[in-house]
């Protein structure tokens, strides 16, 4: 029995380095493919941003001295490095899978709207959104929640390298613990960060679930599809 048949699946460029210090690693990069073709086969319509922090960030391009607008633009192309990559690899299982751009680029993607979003995922297109939302000073966070509420996603899945929402950031905190299931207007008072505040506003305004689960490991995208309680809940 599936939870979910429609899902913005948001992964983090960092993530996609595997090991590396830096780029794309192929044996990643393939494993995600996998998981996302398993549960494609099961009929879920899968929609998915991928961040570009392995790549290039704007903020800390500006710390290095860019401008941020521009290091914002390069930021965002490095999604649609990502997004490409993440095409290729689905294409080479028989996944089949588009890019749509939020920034006109044909022919290296399609340019975005709604109805070929909606479209692509109808006729089971794994739909590729790149580019974020287009614009400078936001994140690919808040691109998942724009294409997820967008799309009428039932869920905003976000695959990244923890196991879900902790009490502090379980990267720097070896003390903190993990939530089965927080609300919203948790996640604002006790200022937790497992994704930007725009991108959180957005989920809560409009009704859109999250899950943050780990997507580094084989398996786990079909069990949250399939309503495992392996990550957590974040809901209105
Ligand atoms: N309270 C918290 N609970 C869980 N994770 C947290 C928390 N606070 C901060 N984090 C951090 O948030 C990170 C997850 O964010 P995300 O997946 O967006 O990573 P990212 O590296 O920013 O991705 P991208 O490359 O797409 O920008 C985790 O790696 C974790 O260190
Ligand atoms: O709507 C958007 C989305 C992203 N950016 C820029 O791209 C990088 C990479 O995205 P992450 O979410 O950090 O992975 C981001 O740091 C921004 O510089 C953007 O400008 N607008």
């Amino acid at each position: 029995m599936l939870q979910y048949k429609r899902v913005l699946l948001k992964l983090s460029g960092e993530s996609l380095m595997g090991d590396q210090q830096y780029g794309i690693d192929s044996q990643r990069l393939n494993d995600y493919a996998e998981q996302i073709k398993e549960i494609v086969v099961q009929g879920v319509q899968v929609g998915i941003v991928i961040g570009g922090g392995n790549i290039f960030r704007g903020l800390s391009g500006a710390s290095k001295g860019f401008d941020r607008v521009k290091g914002d633009s390069m930021g965002m192309l490095a999604t649609v490095i990502n997004s490409l990559a993440l095409n290729s690899a689905l294409e080479a299982i028989d996944c089949k899978s588009r890019v749509l751009t939020a920034i006109r680029m044909e022919p290296i993607g399609e340019f975005y709207s709604k109805q070929k979003a909606v479209d692509y995922l109808s006729e089971g297109y794994v739909t590729i959104f790149s580019a974020g939302t287009g614009n400078p000073y936001f994140t690919t966070d808040t691109g998942s929640s724009l294409r997820g509420i967008e799309i009428e996603a039932d869920v905003m899945l976000k695959g990244t390298r923890v196991d879900g929402v902790y009490t502090a950031d379980p990267e720097k905190d070896p003390t903190a613990t993990k939530y089965d299931k927080i609300s919203f207007d948790e996640i604002y008072h006790k200022d937790l960060r497992v994704m930007d505040l725009t991108a959180t506003t957005m989920c809560k305004e409009n009704n859109l679930p999250i899950v943050v689960f780990d997507m580094d490991t084989k398996g786990n995208l079909l069990k949250v599809i399939k309503g495992e309680n392996i990550g957590t809940l974040v809901h209105v």
